[in-house]
């Protein structure tokens, strides 16, 4: 007497997916000898059973997982918010790449829904890359965040990653539903994990408990692998006893260029164009960046801090501060040149070099301007480098160190697309 066995096979989210991918297996068994007793469409959409001689069961598992599983390109589909310098440069990146990553991780990636502030555009098949600013340009949709929201929702895709390349708190707050709807979320964006505590706790939270991914490894020294390294030490059972960082690329930047005679706000104007600053470089030069910068490595150190609880000394006149737009506040720099020329000439004349530099030590984080003397380890570091010094109970004696270009749209698109891709790998 035979006995039967069923093998319970999870195709595609759709029917018509399962035509496709079930006769693709049916065929694969066949012509490998096992002999399908009956078929059968499963209670949910997602399943299809397939009833074989038991002989057969462990030939048909090898077989199906070939036919399938390994050949099968696993299809992500991506929503992103914000196409300017770091957004655009990922669309860029993921076009140059697609190819590559089906051939050779069998990852499908593609794009699915693109928005800025003003317009918004879907093709649940992926928007044609080759077009996308025209697309987006001539859709008829306004951006109206529920909308997006909406859009995201009815179109139901599985392995949807929602990617937020803006600088907006409006858009920040939208992270928690979104990954309760069990889509992912990839974020260079700060304010969500420098908001207050309990917010950043409650994205983790939900991320667990709705078995989706909040990653934001490009918050903290852009593409470079901070936010990673310090989770493997954390989770690995280690503890970090001191941080030391130069963790703003415009300001080191900045202060890499600015020397006596030359003008302040003219530099600070490069790093702009350089992509080095935030949208409002207020953010940049008043230490906010690299307080928030700070405020999430230590709480990823399981430290329950508030953005208030970092001490900061700003280098910029608070005027300088009260303006309403970019323009005024370059021209409230320039009327304070004498201000930066005095600070830049007091450290020359000591052969120093200025730095904003974050600290945490003894369980306080703190952020300022300092003047770096040769022998100090930050005193080299080019251009828009960052670096971070961790001392752990493991690296003692020697620091921890990571340090490179830390802004910057082509390192930040890269740090998000490698997020992108822990979530297509996991
Ligand atoms: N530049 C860098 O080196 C790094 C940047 N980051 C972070 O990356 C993010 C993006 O920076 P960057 O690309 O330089 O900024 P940009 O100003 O160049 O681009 C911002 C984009 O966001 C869009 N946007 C703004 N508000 C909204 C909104 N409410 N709804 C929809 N779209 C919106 C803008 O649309 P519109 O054009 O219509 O205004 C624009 O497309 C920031 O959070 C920044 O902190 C992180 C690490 C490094
Ligand atoms: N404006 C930021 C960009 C990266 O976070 C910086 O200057 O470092
Ligand atoms: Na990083």
């Amino acid at each position: 007497m035979e006995e039967n066995l069923a093998i319970v096979a999870l195709v595609g989210d759709k029917m018509r997916d399962h035509v496709g991918v079930s006769g693709q297996m049916f065929a694969a068994l066949g012509e490998n000898g096992v002999n399908i007793k009956a078929i059968a469409q499963g209670s949910s959409e997602r399943n299809i059973t397939v009833v074989i001689e038991e002989r057969h069961l462990r030939k048909s598992l090898n077989v199906l997982h070939e036919s399938f599983f390994l050949s099968e390109k696993k299809r992500i589909n991506l929503f992103l918010v914000g196409i300017g310098n770091v957004g655009g440069t990922l669309i860029q990146q993921i076009a140059k790449q697609k190819e590559y990553l089906r051939e050779n991780e069998h990852v499908d990636l593609r794009i699915v829904g693109l928005a800025n502030s003003k317009k918004m555009y879907f093709d649940e098949e992926g928007i044609d890359l080759a077009k996308w600013k025209d697309l987006l340009m001539g859709s008829d949709l306004t951006m109206e965040n529920t909308a997006f929201i909406k859009s995201i929702e009815e179109m139901n895709l599985r392995n949807s990653v929602f990617v937020d390349n803006t600088a907006s708190a409006d858009i920040a707050a939208l992270y928690n539903g979104v990954l309760r709807k069990n889509i992912s979320v990839v974020t260079p964006n700060k304010i969500a994990c420098a908001s207050s505590y309990d917010n950043y706790q409650e994205l983790k939270n939900t991320a667990r408990e709705y078995k989706s991914k909040f990653l934001y490894e490009t918050n903290v020294g852009a593409g470079l692998p901070v936010i990673t390294t310090l989770n493997d030490l954390i989770k690995s059972g280690d503890k970090v006893k001191k941080i030391e960082a130069v963790l703003s690329g415009s300001l080191n930047f900045i202060f890499n260029n600015f020397k006596s005679g030359v003008k302040f706000v003219d530099i600070v104007k490069q790093a702009g164009e350089q992509g080095y600053t935030e949208p409002d470089p207020k953010i940049d030069l008043s230490g906010v960046d690299v307080m928030r910068k700070i405020l999430i490595l230590i709480r990823e150190c399981g430290v329950e801090a508030e953005l208030s609880d970092i001490k900061s000394e700003s280098f910029i006149p608070e005027d300088c501060m009260n303006t309403k737009n970019n323009e005024a506040f370059y021209a409230k720099l320039e009327e304070h040149e004498a201000h930066f020329q005095a600070l830049v000439k007091k450290a020359e004349d000591k052969g120093a070099r200025l730095k904003v530099v974050a600290t945490y030590d003894n369980g306080q984080a703190s952020v300022g301007l300092k003047e770096i003397t040769k022998e100090h380890p930050l005193y080299i570091l080019e251009g828009s480098d960052n670096i971070v010094l961790f001392n752990t109970n493991r690296y003692d004696d020697q620091p921890l160190v990571i340090k490179g270009a830390g802004a910057g749209a082509a390192v930040t698109a890269m740090g998000i697309f490698a997020d992108i891709m822990r979530i297509a790998n996991s």
